[in-house]
């Protein structure tokens, strides 16, 4: 065995040491955490990536690439520690405004790594997540559409965990869609009962619009919304110190805790999201009781 293949040997040894040594720390930490309360949903504005490149004199693109393996890592911890739900903004509807190179370059890294994720070994398969893709999907590439449905398909009958990925999203985008669908639906509703000769309801529910009584109702707003299939969000993380929401799940997040540390999105740590839950379980107790009082 030459000198090199025993340097090959020996740092793969010391990796899966120093991988089995960090894991049992995570365990430890986790263990002591899951004493107090666990966020069931948490969600992820993962900002940064092009300054991240920046600072390190890296192309642009090498940001968000960087900024999945940052993904990868925060998606192991969250499925370990046992949270259900975690929502991710991949890609806003605003961000179509930049470079189309730009914009071609995060579609092309998006094609390749819903691909690896759907693989049988993945991340996704080990921890039984179901893919979720939100958004206005009309808006992707054909490629693009094709593959995300596909991975949707592939890991449909994945029950332990949901990741939904919001995709050519933009929440005011969703809400506004969701007030047009509830509209369409009352409508059908009144002409269905107008032609079945149910004057008086119909007559009913336009005394009531014209009182001033809602048309819609909220429960109407909420079964039309992309994010049915999960609850909402309990903690929110945004990355590089913006405590903005940028137009992300602003119908969702009423009630949830929004903990921005300064840290770019591909510098994010397993000790940053400890400390999240820390901070998320300190806020908590007061939250349950907001949530309680709505
Ligand atoms: C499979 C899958 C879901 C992959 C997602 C990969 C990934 C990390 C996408 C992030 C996209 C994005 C526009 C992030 C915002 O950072 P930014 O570009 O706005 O950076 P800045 O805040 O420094 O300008």
């Amino acid at each position: 065995m030459g000198v090199g293949n025993v340097w090959i040997n020996f740092w793969v040894v010391l990796n899966q040491i120093i991988e089995r040594v960090t894991s049992f720390f995570r365990r430890c930490a986790f263990n002591v955490l899951s004493m107090g309360s666990i966020p069931i949903h948490v969600a992820f504005i993962m900002d940064g990536n092009r300054r991240f490149a920046k600072k390190k004199k890296l192309a642009e693109g090498a940001g968000h690439r960087f900024g999945y393996l940052s993904l990868v890592s925060m998606l192991k911890y969250c499925f370990e520690f046992g949270v259900k739900y975690v929502t991710i903004y991949a890609f806003s509807i605003d961000n179509f405004q930049r470079s189309p190179e730009e914009v071609q370059s995060v579609m092309d890294l998006m094609l390749e790594k819903v691909e690896l994720l759907i693989r049988e070994e993945s991340l996704v398969n080990q921890y039984g997540v179901r893919l979720h893709f939100l958004g206005n999907l009309g808006m992707l590439s054909e490629p693009v559409r094709k593959a995300l449905e596909k991975a949707a398909i592939a890991t449909s009958n994945n029950n332990r965990a949901v990741l939904s990925i919001c995709v050519a999203y933009a929440s005011t985008d969703e809400i506004v869609r969701a007030v047009e669908k509830s509209c369409e639906e009352k409508w059908d509703e009144m002409n269905l009962k107008s032609a079945n000769g149910e004057g008086n309801d119909l007559g009913k529910e336009l005394v009531m619009a014209e009182n001033g009584e809602n048309f819609i109702t909220l429960a109407d707003v909420e079964k039309h919304m992309y994010t049915t299939v999960t609850p909402e969000p309990d903690m929110l993380i945004r990355t590089s110190g913006e405590a903005r929401l940028s137009n992300f799940l602003l119908w969702q997040t009423s009630s949830c805790y929004l903990y921005s540390p300064s840290v770019l999105w591909p510098e994010i740590n397993f000790w940053h999201f400890l400390w999240a839950i820390l901070n998320f379980q300190r806020n908590n107790l007061r939250l349950v009781k907001k949530r309680k009082q709505l």
